[in-house]
């Protein structure tokens, strides 16, 4: 289970799950944290989005995702342009996995797989590991046992596109691998995935293609393949290779 090979530029037929024209996005009264950014997400590909801390990469996500609105440009969902909130572009097929998680602690396992909507059984194939946790409060799981219910309740409502903050934080080269497998897995199956990732070897080897965010502004971005090739050279002058 490897990457498939996507092009990262030229024509493409049909139309991007997600994309995003001039988009810049900010907080109160602060400049913008990023600044006119083009990008697409296409069905079957995972694009990593990379950076150091701070470039912008979590405010990427939140403003593609309706979590936060853009201050300008525009947001296209299946090509029509959209400007509603998270809530109505998860109904549609958007699945945000946030930074912090947003498993709830006090409830158990089933009880967070069921207020996502997800289908328990389909979590379950996803992540066999869970069954026997399913009554227990995820506040007594691992880190890497609460990172599989978020994902788990993500995919389990058969979204179009995945967009994930770092998954992998904190975790085991292991479980991290087995996580972004996970993804990999969906992607062949037709998802669009845009992945933040810290761990970036790993985040290399699941994805089709690169986005590296430098200040807000798009560094460079080509095929995984070609910054796996060069790695110091693409990559090395923008972030730490972990
Ligand atoms: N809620 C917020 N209010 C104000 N400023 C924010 C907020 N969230 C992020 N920022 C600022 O926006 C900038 C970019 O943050 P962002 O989280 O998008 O970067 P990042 O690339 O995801 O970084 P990291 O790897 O550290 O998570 C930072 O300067 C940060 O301080």
């Amino acid at each position: 289970m490897g990457p498939r090979a996507v092009p990262d530029a030229g024509p493409r037929s049909g139309t991007p799950v997600l994309s995003a024209r001039g988009l810049s996005a900010g907080y109160g009264d602060a400049g913008p944290v990023v600044r006119d950014l083009d990008l697409e997400l296409w069905p079957g590909e995972v694009v990593t989005l990379l950076g150091p801390n701070g470039a912008g990469k979590t405010t990427t996500l939140l403003a593609l995702s309706g979590a936060l609105q853009p201050r300008s440009g525009v947001v296209r969902w299946g090509g029509q342009i959209t400007t509603a909130p998270l809530h109505q572009r998860a109904r549609a097929g958007l699945a945000l996995v946030p930074e912090d998680k947003s498993v709830i602690m006090n409830l158990t396992v089933r009880e967070n797989l069921r207020i996502g909507r997800a289908d328990v059984g389909l979590a379950l194939e996803t992540f066999p590991e869970l069954e026997s946790h399913l009554d227990r409060r995820a506040g007594l799981l691992s880190g890497g046992q609460q990172q599989m219910v978020a994902l788990a309740r993500a995919l389990a409502r058969r979204p179009a596109a995945l967009l994930a903050d770092e998954l992998s934080l904190g975790l085991a080269p292991r479980l991290a691998e087995r996580l972004l497998g996970v993804v990999r897995a969906a992607a062949d199956g037709g998802l669009a995935v845009l992945l933040v990732e810290q761990h970036v070897r790993s985040a290399l080897t699941v994805a089709d293609r690169v986005i590296v965010l430098r200040h807000g502004q798009i560094a460079w971005s080509g095929s995984a393949e070609r910054a796996r090739e060069a790695p110091d050279v693409l990559l090395g002058a923008y972030l730490p290779l972990a």
